[in-house]
């Protein structure tokens, strides 16, 4: 990385297909020494932006620059090494039959079959990842007996194994039942505690900002609504208008929670 703290920089970057811009001019900069959530109801743009970070959807317009690189000058696969990814996308291409450990061990050349160059060192490395996340139990296991939630932990412990520096994790909580939601975001507050590199987590939920969490964006139909100090940002106003109805926020442990706002007949 460059003397600049600047983990993500994107200045005036849009997305356009067709007529319709699925991002609008956005100016977001993340730094060293924080963790972000990006917010956004469906469609807002989220999984878009995700794409132009990585390097895999070129911007119709804007500049953007990622752990010290600008996009377009910068070799895009060497960027990805530089970048954990953590998506339930991910599921459909992993070996099931292969035991947790494996998996994660795999994460360290991001192949997704082939198992054969596996050390003990990298075993042994995947499982003090997996025991970084309370999921030590499950490394013998083979993935396709794993819960949601223990799924969840080992894709986390695989995209560690490469030792990124920003780690993006995309909806981790969907389809999760309460506990294995808490399990998750319990493992990723713990991380974040633990850890030098950047998380950006993805989600629909505002109660799912854990407390390691230090600075919020929210997309709305493509455009920024709102960046920056979680608690600039996460406000009865600007979540309402983000989800476009009224809600009312309580803060607890320096979690939110988000509830509708009923009004009395
Ligand atoms: N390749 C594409 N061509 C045209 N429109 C697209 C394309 N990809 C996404 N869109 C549209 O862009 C908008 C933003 O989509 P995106 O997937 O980025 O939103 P999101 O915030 O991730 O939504 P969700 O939370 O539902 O996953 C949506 O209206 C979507 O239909």
């Amino acid at each position: 990385m460059n003397q600049s703290t600047a983990v993500v920089k994107l200045h005036n970057v849009s997305v356009r297909r067709l007529d319709q811009l699925l991002l609008d001019r956005i100016d977001l900069a993340t730094n060293l020494g924080e963790h972000w959530a990006l917010l956004g109801a469906n469609g807002a743009g989220k999984t878009t932006l995700l794409q132009v970070i990585m390097g895999m959807l070129w911007p119709t317009g804007g500049d953007v620059d990622v752990l010290g690189h600008r996009l377009g000058e910068y070799d895009v696969r060497e960027l990805r090494k530089e970048i954990g990814f953590v998506s339930n996308r991910m599921d459909g291409y992993l070996e099931q039959s292969v035991r947790a450990v494996d998996i994660v061990a795999a994460g360290k050349y991001a192949t997704n079959g082939m198992y054969a160059t596996i050390t003990r060192e990298d075993e042994v490395r995947a499982q003090t990842l997996l025991q970084g996340l309370a999921a030590e139990t499950i490394a013998l296991r083979a993935y396709a007996l794993l819960s949601q939630g223990e799924r969840q932990k080992v894709l986390i412990a695989r995209a560690l194994m490469a030792n990124p520096k920003l780690l993006i994790i995309d909806e981790p909580c969907t389809g999760l039942d309460f506990p294995s939601r808490e399990h998750v975001l319990m493992a990723l507050e713990d991380l974040a505690q633990a850890t030098t590199l950047q998380l950006l987590y993805v989600t629909h939920y505002p109660d799912e900002i854990f407390p390691a969490i230090t600075h919020v964006a929210i997309l709305k139909q493509g455009k920024l609504l709102a960046a920056g100090e979680k608690k600039a940002v996460l406000t009865d106003d600007i979540l309402s208008d983000a989800y476009g109805l009224p809600v009312q926020l309580h803060w607890q442990d320096e979690r939110p929670t988000v509830r509708v706002k009923r009004t009395t007949p």
